[in-house]
């Protein structure tokens, strides 16, 4: 029993561990809006070096502090803390998702301070994390094994405002086979287009990478 079991995982996540979700508590979703608000600092304080000096000494102090609880992958919260924006990890676009199912997957947010490209829009390279880490939900939602990103094309259609409310929203447009074709689409709350993108994900094969 066991065994099927452990065949069936493998079938459907390759060489991926289990993750599961975090039951993280009421403090860590602080935390991570701390830091993001922190990130968006770190990139536009323009402060005397005795004031960066202070903030050095205050974050290498935080460093000190989580240091020891430093854990292998899949085991802290961060990305794992579903309810929270972007699961709580702050590699991911501080976004959360609004609908997730086998039809597709929205999910809705800003690009803060901290994804500055220049002259006031998003960093064009902020973008294709948000479609791909939307593209892993999608495939995730529609029920297909555990696959990885074989191409991902983004096309920028008009530049894409920081502090702006805006909404992602894709699916799977067809299936062959081991690869899942993805399609999705970046808008403000207007329905204007800002970016649209498609994605190859490909099944991984059993204990693949
Ligand atoms: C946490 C718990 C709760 C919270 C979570 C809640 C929600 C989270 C939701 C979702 C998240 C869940 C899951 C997400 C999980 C994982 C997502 C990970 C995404 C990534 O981590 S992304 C990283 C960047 N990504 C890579 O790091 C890939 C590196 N790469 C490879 O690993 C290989 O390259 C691979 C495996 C892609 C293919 O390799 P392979 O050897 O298995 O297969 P092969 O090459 O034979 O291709 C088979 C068929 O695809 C065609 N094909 C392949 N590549 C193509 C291309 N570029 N263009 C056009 N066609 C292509 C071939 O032409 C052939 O087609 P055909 O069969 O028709 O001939």
């Amino acid at each position: 029993m066991s065994e099927q079991l452990s065949d069936e995982a493998d079938e459907h996540r390759g060489g991926f561990p289990v993750w599961t979700a975090s039951t993280a508590g009421p403090d860590f979703g602080r935390f991570v809006e701390a830091m993001r608000t922190l990130q968006d600092l770190a990139v536009s304080a323009d402060a005397p070096d005795d004031v960066f000096a202070l903030a050095a000494d205050q974050a290498e102090k935080l460093n000190e502090l989580l240091a020891p609880y430093k854990a292998a992958e899949g085991k802290a919260p961060a990305g794992r803390a579903i309810e929270l924006p972007g699961r709580g990890s702050l590699l991911m676009l501080p976004w959360r998702i609004e609908k997730f199912d086998a039809e597709g997957v929205r999910s809705r947010g800003v690009f803060r301070r901290y994804h500055l490209g220049g002259n006031g829009a998003a960093h064009g390279g902020v973008l294709p994390l948000l479609f791909d880490d939307l593209f892993g939900m999608i495939v995730h939602a529609a029920g297909r094994p555990i696959s990885r990103t074989a191409y991902l094309h983004v096309n920028y259609r008009k530049v894409t405002p920081l502090e702006v409310p805006l909404v992602i929203e894709g699916a799977v447009d067809h299936v062959e086979g081991r690869k899942t074709f993805i399609k999705a689409r970046l808008t403000d709350e207007s329905g204007t287009l800002l970016a649209d993108g498609d994605a190859l994900m490909v099944q991984l094969l059993p204990g693949q990478p």
